[in-house]
């Protein structure tokens, strides 16, 4: 995996025919409205409301156990809501993130546990998507997943064939977002991507982040601990707060290390509350 590699072009075209166009700019995707998240029977949040604008990294933070990752599967649709609505809202559509038709092809989703295929090469792993959701031939197929791959900096011919479990850490979890980007949706959500990784991987992702962010116009929302990977990436953090559990701050990271509430900045400034 080198450097280099991450500068590979970012567009092959939208797989499929008939995708729609993409979102504009700003434009709101995602509408999360008074959600609570639940779990053994014990309230994690409750009257989380915030929305997911095309193009933003959107990072969700909060103490261990505050429910990050518990919000992350409501919002993609694994796991169904007690109370509130998420709302796919994007081109003027509503749809119930958890109703009848939802938004499968819209969101990319890469997570901690969402390991590849161990019985399938990775190149068969990317193709899955596309085999279920579009009407590509093998050879599209393959051009698509080569191409994705490229774009999450693993350019090497050789990693397409390759089994997952010869891949690095840090390969792997690049493997998981190509393939979760490979039907080109809007959104991509990333539970915490940086984990396990050492610094200069981590970076690496960040950068790829990045990218995908500038370039491809792609909205993430990310689930992580990284403070260094949260100022370098995000444009809003949603703050989760373990003891009112609920958010009790939304906005540019920055900002509210200075100017948020107390246990914000004390989160932001590792642990040090500034006068
Ligand atoms: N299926 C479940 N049954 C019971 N408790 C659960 C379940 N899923 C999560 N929990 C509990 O809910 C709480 C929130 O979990 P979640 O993983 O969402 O938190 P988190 O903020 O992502 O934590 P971390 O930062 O440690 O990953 C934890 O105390 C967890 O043990």
């Amino acid at each position: 995996m080198s450097p280099a590699s991450d500068q590979a072009p970012l567009h092959a075209g939208r797989p499929g025919s008939g995708a729609a166009p993409g979102p504009q700019a700003h434009e709101v995707l995602m509408r999360v409205d008074n959600l609570g998240l639940h779990a053994g029977g014990r309230e994690l949040q409750h009257g989380l409301t915030f929305d997911v604008r095309a193009g933003e990294v959107l990072a969700i933070c909060g103490a261990s156990g505050c429910g990050k990752s518990t919000l992350l599967r409501h919002m993609i649709g694994l796991q169904t809501p007690e109370v509130g609505t998420v709302t796919w809202v994007a081109g003027g559509e509503a749809r119930d993130v958890h109703g009848d038709d939802p938004p499968r092809r819209e969101i990319g989703v890469a997570f901690q546990a969402g390991a590849l295929w161990s019985s399938m090469s990775v190149g068969e792993n990317l193709m899955l998507p596309l085999e279920l959701y579009t009407d590509l031939d093998e050879a599209q197929r393959e051009q698509q997943a080569r191409f994705k791959l490229a774009l999450a900096g693993l350019a090497d011919p050789a990693t397409f064939d390759a089994e997952p479990s010869s891949l690095s850490g840090g390969m792997r979890k690049r493997a998981a977002i190509a393939r979760a980007l490979m039907l080109d949706p809007p959104l991509l959500c990333l539970d915490e991507p940086s984990a396990g990784l050492d610094p200069l991987t981590s970076a690496r992702l960040d950068d790829l982040i990045k990218r995908l962010k500038t370039d491809v116009g792609t909205a993430i929302v990310l689930v992580t601990h990284e403070l260094d990977s949260l100022f370098a990436v995000a444009d809003r953090l949603l703050f989760l707060d373990v003891q009112a559990r609920t958010a009790t701050a939304l906005g540019p990271p920055a900002e509210l290390r200075d100017h948020g509430p107390d246990a914000v900045r004390e989160f932001l400034n590792r642990g040090e509350v500034p006068a």
